[in-house]
């Protein structure tokens, strides 16, 4: 069947037969005034504003250290956000943020480089694969691309989780089953070359826990094997629904029609090599970790306090995962617990039945608004965008859906990580999500979501009964933007959690919570140096913004600051 879409970037050339399908227009214009915009912001200084002591700097012979001390003491916004904003006004920036996964297909330089450009905010790196030497190279070509472009790509570590898993078929790329062959599942340790239809099991207590006749499935179902026989460390299965078999594939095991967790079950969340990743990723200084089939708050908690312990003045965010039953049955003590949450439904698609998927991803968003925790929502958003350069109909729906329920979040897993189309994936993404926005300031459809409290303590209260007023004031009187000055990015969460109908500019001191707010929905993180007297930091903030075209006179803005608790309404003079 051919498929267009005709808002999306277009297909390369290949010589699939999908190729009936109309051709689309060329690269469009906005992607390359992208990259023009960005050329500039990065190779140039801003132009000066007459502000401060630092900007005195003419045009000519300065020298890199003096521009660096310039930007630094002026106003760092994210390159690709000030292009957007830039050319299409600051109203209609995107509020639903991008996370890719980045693996083989992305790791270089130059593919980092287009997927920051096209809008990735956030970079995860699936710790299940490579070496540290390989993460390692990642991260740091993440960073030097922020300092050297002007970008400010934060990067989360995801774990690996004491899940089950096939072995990594012995180098091969993949392996093919068919109907009715029998494959060997095998605890041993086996060398390579494999023995021909062996896969190995990554958990020892396997053999014991499966039984004759269950049902076992590779990646929630994509392969489905059912257990004939047991001999020792060996299970012989019969492939009843043939399939690829990837590399360490997920495996899970049903008996009557449900999951059987035996003691696989008992297997902690987070395993020994978890916690040298997790090392790893502390002395990386990751901004995020995302922690696999969380089970309970417990071990949340536990891992925070790690991480306090191990880096006094660390501003790394613990993600919950949540894609496990357990993980479902105690939703709210996790996600209280946690700094955000990721809807994985990847695993929970194997582990629930698949049309409670849906309703499950609803819920967690939703609870997430409301206790104030950012939330992903991620897997097979764009999967068949893995191969082709177009998504489905089915998936464009599925984005959308997301986008409208307003999660802060979208992520691209293998579409990234290993598809043909990266770059294309990312423009669907950020297609879809400015396309449903731009929809709700067209229809006024503000969100009135009953947002329960969350403060624990009075001050916690005026914050954010400041921070709801701010949002339906912003929304009533129509303002252009929100001005929120933040030391530790509490009161930003607030007001984006109110998901107001304007756009939200961070200001705060500091570059790693700058990174960190880039998972939030709505926010425009910016670093600055304030003080706290309210008068000078926004006439301040005005020059510097209107100075690189961001604002102009006239705009209305509220302005709040968490150190004053103050809010105010303002034009820009
Ligand atoms: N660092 C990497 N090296 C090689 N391949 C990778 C890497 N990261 C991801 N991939 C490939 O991309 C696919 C999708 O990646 P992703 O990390 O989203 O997997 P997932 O199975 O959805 O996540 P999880 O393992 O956390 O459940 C993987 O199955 C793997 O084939
Ligand atoms: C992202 C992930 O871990 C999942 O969907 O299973
Ligand atoms: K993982
Ligand atoms: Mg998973």
């Amino acid at each position: 069947m051919a498929r267009s879409l005709h808002v999306f970037a277009p297909p390369s050339p290949s010589p699939s037969p999908r190729l009936l399908r109309p051709r689309l227009p060329s690269l469009p214009h906005h992607r390359r005034l992208l990259h023009r915009e960005i050329f500039r912001a990065s190779t140039s200084p801003p132009p000066a504003p007459d502000l401060g002591p630092a900007v005195l700097a003419s045009d000519n012979g300065i020298s890199a250290s003096s521009l660096a001390a310039t930007a630094a003491a002026a106003i760092d916004v994210d390159a690709v956000t000030e292009a957007e904003m830039k050319e299409n006004g600051f109203r209609s920036t995107r509020r639903t943020k991008l996370v890719c996964t980045i693996g083989p297909a992305t790791c270089g330089a130059e593919q980092l480089e287009a997927l920051a450009v096209g809008g990735m905010n956030v970079a995860r790196l699936n710790m299940c694969h490579g070496t540290h030497d390989w993460h390692r190279g990642v991260i740091r070509q993440v960073r030097r691309l922020n300092e050297e472009k002007g970008f400010a790509v934060a990067v989360m570590m995801d774990t690996e989780g004491s899940e089950i898993h096939m072995g990594d078929l012995g180098g091969a790329a993949s392996a093919k089953a068919e109907d009715g062959e029998i494959w060997t599942f095998s605890v041993r340790a086996l060398n390579s070359p494999l023995p021909d239809r062996t896969i190995h099991a990554n958990y020892d207590g396997f053999t014991e826990d499966v039984r004759v006749g269950d049902e076992l499935l590779v990646d929630g179902g994509m392969v489905r094997f059912e257990v004939i026989e047991k001999i020792g460390p060996d299970v012989k299965c019969r492939c009843t629904d043939p399939g690829l078999l990837l590399p360490r594939a997920n495996l899970t095991f049903w008996r009557d029609g449900s999951l059987v967790r035996e003691r696989n079950a008992m297997l902690p969340t987070i395993s020994s090599k978890d916690w040298l990743d997790i090392d790893f990723g502390i002395a990386e200084g990751v901004d995020f970790i995302a922690v696999s089939f969380v089970k309970s708050a417990e071990v949340i908690n536990h891992l925070k306090s790690y991480i306090a312990a191990r880096s006094r003045d660390s501003d790394i965010a613990v993600i919950a995962k949540i894609e496990s039953i357990d993980s479902l049955k105690n939703l709210e003590e996790i996600i209280r617990a946690s700094d955000g949450a990721m809807v994985a439904r990847g695993d929970l698609g194997a582990q629930i039945p698949l049309e409670q998927v849906p309703s499950a991803q609803q819920k967690i968003v939703k609870l997430c608004r409301q206790l104030n925790k950012p939330v992903i929502v991620a897997s097979q958003l764009l999967e068949s965008m893995i191969e082709y350069p177009t998504p489905t109909r089915a998936e464009v729906a599925d984005v959308s859906e997301a986008v409208r329920q307003r999660a802060d979040a979208l992520m691209l897993s293998g579409e990234s990580a290993m598809g043909q189309y990266p770059d294309k994936a990312l423009t669907v993404l950020r297609s879809v999500s400015l396309r449903i926005e731009r929809w709700w300031r067209e229809e006024k459809r503000f969100e009135a979501m009953e947002l329960p409290d969350v403060a624990s303590s009075f001050s916690d209260k005026i914050s954010e009964e400041i921070c709801n007023s701010a949002a339906k004031m912003a929304n009533n009187l129509g303002v252009d933007a929100l001005f929120v000055y933040t030391q530790t990015g509490h009161m930003t969460s607030l007001l984006s959690r109110c998901r107001p109908d304007c756009p939200i500019f961070a200001f705060t001191t500091s570059t790693s919570v700058r990174r960190r707010l880039n998972l939030q929905w709505g926010l425009i993180p910016f670093r600055l140096s304030f003080s706290d007297d309210m008068e000078s930091n926004l006439n301040r903030t005005f020059s510097l913004l209107k100075a690189r075209g961001m604002i102009q006179s006239g705009d209305l803005v509220i302005a709040l600051s968490d150190m004053l608790q103050s809010i105010q309404v303002m034009n820009v003079p």
